[in-house]
């Protein structure tokens, strides 16, 4: 048995599963994000390369992708050291860093960045999306990536000394390619070696989270330890949201603070407010999926950080729980939601 069994693995080290506290379960700290660079409309040629001012502000939060300094979340660490500490002032325990291969992960970082504030940050192992694979990984079998994975949980990543505690977030598009495909099965044989949590971004297609489900569970998977994330992007269907939640995984809801009128990733998808996603909340726990959701804010942009005037790590605290109050989420389920459900699903089996 692993000495995990039964711990929470952060950057610092193992740690009971109740010091956790209130934790955002898919968030990033340091990243960079230029492989989904998406290209400026004609005429705003000037803003994309444009200082950040609050004169372009409006124009930044509805073409975040556009703007190429605002996809380097990594020139941002001083910043976000400020405001983990106002997480943590606001009552936030824990942190789970989403930041896989392939959108530049800085262990180092996050250690001192856990070190400096108190916050228990729990790092990601494994691969992102297909676009950022090498051709070495491309090559790699699933044999191969598997051991890479279990050595970055049990031994460190990067060349470092530091460990991971999930593994995830594992990128997948859609349709998923042969190489996503393997490192899925990776994923599935790391988890039954390790006992460990899985958080997957699915394509941004309503099939997408059941064809990833479908992969896992055919390579052995614990899908009951394994988190569906950006569900709020990708099944809109309510009786369609309630098949998949049949499926068993935790049920994610992590883009709380992201509110764009064009989403140009995928057109056709009209993003939800913050009050659509509580009113989705609202309706998995009177389903009875209380003990199987997860909130956060997937902050991944330096426009989402307060100094750019965005809503920063602490808006679920300090704005939303107070919105699933007023909305008929007892106290109770919010604690389920930000305290009890992400310590049973980081806990090593
Ligand atoms: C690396 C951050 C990330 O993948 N975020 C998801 C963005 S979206 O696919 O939901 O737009």
């Amino acid at each position: 048995m692993p000495e995990q069994s039964g711990k929470v693995q952060t950057v610092l080290g193992l740690i009971e599963p109740d010091q956790l506290g209130r934790t955002m379960t898919h968030e990033h700290l340091t990243m960079t994000f230029e492989c989904s660079h998406v290209p400026v409309a004609p005429g705003d040629e000037s803003l994309a390369t444009a200082p950040i001012e609050m004169k372009h502000l409006h124009w930044l939060q509805q073409n975040p992708y556009s703007h190429n300094e605002n996809l380097l979340l990594n020139q941002e660490i001083e910043a976000v050291k400020e405001e983990l500490l106002c997480y943590r002032k606001a009552g936030g325990g824990s942190i789970v860093e989403n930041t896989t291969t392939g959108i530049t992960r800085n262990l180092p970082a996050l250690r001192q960045l856990a070190k400096d504030t108190g916050v228990h940050i729990i790092a990601g192992a494994g691969y992102y999306v297909d676009v950022t694979h090498s051709d070495e990984t491309r090559k790699m079998t699933v044999e191969k990536l598997t051991d890479i994975i279990v050595s970055e949980v049990l031994s460190g990543a990067d060349g470092t000394d530091i460990r991971c505690g999930v593994i995830g977030e594992i990128g997948t598009g859609w349709p998923i390619t042969d190489s996503e495909k393997k490192v899925l099965q990776a994923t599935a044989h790391a988890q039954t070696q390790l006992g460990c949590p899985v958080i997957i971004h699915p394509g941004r297609n309503n099939a997408a989270p059941g064809e990833v489900i479908r992969i896992l569970q055919e390579a052995g998977a614990d899908i009951s330890k394994t988190v569906m994330s950006h569900l709020d992007r990708t099944i809109f269907d309510r009786q369609e949201l309630l098949e998949f939640a049949k499926k068993g995984s935790y049920l994610e809801y992590d883009l709380f603070g992201t509110e764009m009128l064009n989403y140009p990733f995928n057109l056709d998808v009209d993003m939800p407010s913050d009050s659509q996603r509580v009113q989705v909340l609202a309706f998995l726990i009177k389903e009875g999926y209380e003990d199987r959701i997860l909130i956060a804010h997937d902050i991944h942009t330096k426009h989402r950080l307060t100094k750019y005037g965005g809503h920063g790590y602490c808006h679920i605290l300090k704005n939303i729980v107070p919105k699933m109050l007023s909305r008929g989420i007892t106290q109770n389920q919010v604690d389920k939601i930000l305290i009890e459900n992400p310590k049973q699903w980081l806990t090593f089996k």
